[in-house]
């Protein structure tokens, strides 16, 4: 089925979003469905709903049918009906939650149908265990799959916790190379010698300490897939060595007199942009070229809400699967609380929220009291002199600023810009040049 990635963007900019959206409803009628604002006031009850649940229920919303969060769950219709539900949140432009929409259809008799459409979407939101419905990580699978095909080298670009490693083993697995080893190094955990050791291993004497040869990475890689994070941070005599293996296959361990045939693929990643990187002097532009032969950008977590909740099911169904506790259900003040936060440690700091909630909680719902400090304790406002006073600070101060303000602001951007400050085109610039 056509869904809007493959719509021409073009196209959809010129679009007018609320005819186009009276239009769907209009043809929509005979279908089961309704909308709510972001107060759950009724805005939409479409015919087809009225006669699948028999209710008529003006603007105010059933208490069942209420959305507080994406869903996929039942409700029961005057008590009488079973009705499944696939619920979803929309957004305004500010990323705010701006109201919901749910599609009723009956679970009766229609077991088989719901039950195959369901797998085959679970099977679409988890790839080689990277868990999203967001059609920018669709995106992301598809080039994956086309990349694992070729041995070309990948530079993977993302915040940290943001998958980098995932897609990396992913290409790996789905790739001619799988059943050799995948190697990870962060190259940015290392001194530049003991990376340099790591990287191209060393022989006996090569320096104080050095009492056996020892191989590197790329020797233990052989056949397989060599993952080198932080790539940026690799210290420029290093890269000239990296930029070695990459054209000529072959490196020199330390203290060595004889050429190692290397034979490993090379995913690299990097919070930073290397383009960045280069015009600073920091990193070479001809090993830039080599390692962005395919360049995948996997977007902050922030910018693809709606795999928010579809994250905090699948870290819940995994961490029920121990005995401490099972959640069952998700207090909605919980979910909005979850939902409105800005998420700097992207999915890692998800999965640590909710390994929180059954490190602290007890039952079968998880409570608001259950999330970490930063969900619940008051917000400390940003004193409005020293924001005013953005301009002129370091870029350092200027980001931790912005990024405070779409923490106080729930990311709501018109508010966050008048907490900083600024306007909502220079905020908008400024946290794109931050990467926030
Ligand atoms: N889409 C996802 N679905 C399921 N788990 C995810 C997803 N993205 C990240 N994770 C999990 O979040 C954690 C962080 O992911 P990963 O290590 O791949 O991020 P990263 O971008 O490489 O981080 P860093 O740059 O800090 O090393 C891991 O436990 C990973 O399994």
């Amino acid at each position: 089925m056509p869904d809007t990635l493959n719509l021409p963007s073009a196209w959809l900019g010129r679009l007018d979003s609320r005819s186009a959206l009276l239009e769907f409803l209009q043809l929509c009628r005979p279908i089961a469905f309704y909308l709510v604002d972001r107060d759950q006031h009724l805005l939409h009850w479409s015919p087809g709903a009225a006669q699948l649940t028999g209710l008529d229920p003006g603007n105010t919303c059933p208490p069942e049918f209420r959305i507080h969060a994406e869903a996929e769950d039942t409700v029961h219709a005057g008590g009488m009906v079973t009705l499944h539900r696939s619920a979803r949140l929309l957004y305004g432009r500010d990323g705010a939650v701006a109201g919901g929409i749910a599609l009723l259809t009956s679970d009766a008799g229609q077991e088989n149908p719901v039950g195959e459409s369901r797998n085959t979407a679970e099977r679409e939101r988890n790839f080689q265990g990277i868990i999203s419905r967001s059609p920018a990580m669709r995106n992301v699978f598809q080039i994956i799959r086309n990349a694992a095909e070729t041995e070309a080298t990948v530079l993977v670009r993302g915040e940290s916790g943001s998958g980098k490693e995932l897609v990396a083993r992913a290409i790996h697995n789905l790739s001619a190379r799988r059943n050799a080893p995948f190697l990870a190094v962060n190259c940015a955990a290392l001194s530049a010698n003991l990376l340099e050791s790591e990287l191209f291993g060393h022989v006996r004497g090569a320096f104080t300490g050095a009492i056996k040869d020892h191989k590197g990475v790329f020797q233990r890689a052989e056949g397989g897939t060599l993952f080198l994070d932080e790539v940026a941070e690799l210290p420029l005599e290093l890269q000239a060595k990296l930029l070695r293996v990459i054209q000529e296959r072959n490196f020199m361990p330390v203290g060595g007199d004889r050429l190692i045939g290397a034979d490993v693929r090379i995913v690299a990643a990097t919070h930073r942009s290397l383009r960045e990187e280069v015009r600073s002097g920091h990193f070479r532009e001809d090993l830039m070229y080599r390692l962005r032969v395919v360049p995948i950008f996997i977007p902050p977590l922030r910018e693809r809400r709606e795999d928010i909740s579809l994250l905090i099911r699948h870290f819940i169904a995994l961490h029920n699967a121990g005995k401490f506790r099972k959640i069952e259900k998700i207090d909605p003040q919980a979910m909005r609380l979850l939902l409105d936060y800005h998420w700097p440690g992207n999915v890692r700091e998800l999965h640590n929220v909710i390994e929180y909630a059954f490190a602290v909680g007890r039952g079968t719902t998880l409570r608001p009291t259950e999330l970490p400090p930063e969900f619940t304790e008051p917000k400390t406002a940003v004193p409005d002199a020293a924001m005013k006073s953005l301009p002129l600070r370091s870029p350092e101060q200027e980001k931790l600023a912005i990024g405070e303000a779409l923490r106080q602001s729930h990311g709501r951007v018109t508010e966050a810009a008048r907490l900083a400050g600024m306007s909502r085109a220079t905020f908008w610039r400024k946290r794109k040049h931050y990467g926030l």
